[in-house]
């Protein structure tokens, strides 16, 4: 298995402060920046764009920015993100026309490339696009918004994923987002993943470099 990430998703972050609030996340060991994008139409929220991926580069963040696309269509703002600064852009396959030529469009970008799968949807979206992946992300929670408790079956889930992706022989990286915690990681990472995208968690703490320095022992318990 590859070293694990850590992503934390700044929709828990402070927006009125970002570029700062970014920066000390990162300072405190996380390892890549999750971008939630909302679109209040494929999920019933409304959060950034391209715009403030751009501010993140110009205010000098240099880590991978790992962007969620939660939006429908999702093609027409690939290359926007792309521009932007985007290094991942993972969407949601039936928000997609074409997924196939989705994850092209991202390849040309010039973008990792991942597909998204909800809490209910099936793994046979994977099917015949698993060379042209870098990432898949599980969502253990419905999409739209942080804090939520993670749901107990995408650790099934995410043992399927993981025979798959091993049985594929590709380099794919098993994401997870959605209520990952301190106390549940270890679980998670057991069962197959190796990036754990943290919102509340992390956030919700005075010291981020606490509760980031306690999810990496967790995480060191995990062959
Ligand atoms: O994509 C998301 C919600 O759609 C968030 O990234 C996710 O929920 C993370 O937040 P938390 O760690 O607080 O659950």
């Amino acid at each position: 298995m590859r070293p694990f990430l850590i992503a934390p998703s700044i929709l828990s972050a402070d927006f009125a402060r970002l570029g700062d609030d970014v920066k000390a996340v990162l300072d405190a060991g996380s390892d890549v920046v999750h971008f939630d994008v909302m679109d209040n139409h494929y999920v019933p929220n409304l959060t950034i764009g391209p715009m403030v991926c751009t501010a993140l580069r110009n205010y000098g963040i240099t880590a991978d920015i790992d962007v969620h696309l939660m939006v429908k269509p999702v093609d027409r703002i690939i290359p926007d993100f792309a521009k932007a600064g985007a290094s991942i852009i993972t969407f949601h396959p039936e928000a997609s026309e074409h997924v196939d030529r989705t994850l092209q469009l991202i390849k040309e970008s010039g973008c990792k490339a991942g597909l998204v799968l909800n809490p209910a949807t099936p793994l046979h979206y994977l099917d015949h696009v698993m060379d042209k992946l870098d990432v898949i992300l599980l969502m253990s929670v419905n999409p739209g918004f942080g804090g939520q408790s993670f749901i107990p079956h995408t650790l099934e889930k995410l043992r399927q994923v993981r025979a798959l992706i091993d049985a594929s022989g590709f380099d794919i990286r098993l994401e997870v987002d959605g209520g990952v915690k301190v106390d549940n990681i270890a679980e998670i990472a057991a069962a197959g993943a190796d990036m754990f995208v943290a919102g509340s968690a992390i956030f919700s703490q005075a010291d981020y470099k606490v509760v980031i320095d306690q999810m990496r022992a967790e995480l060191a318990s995990v062959s």
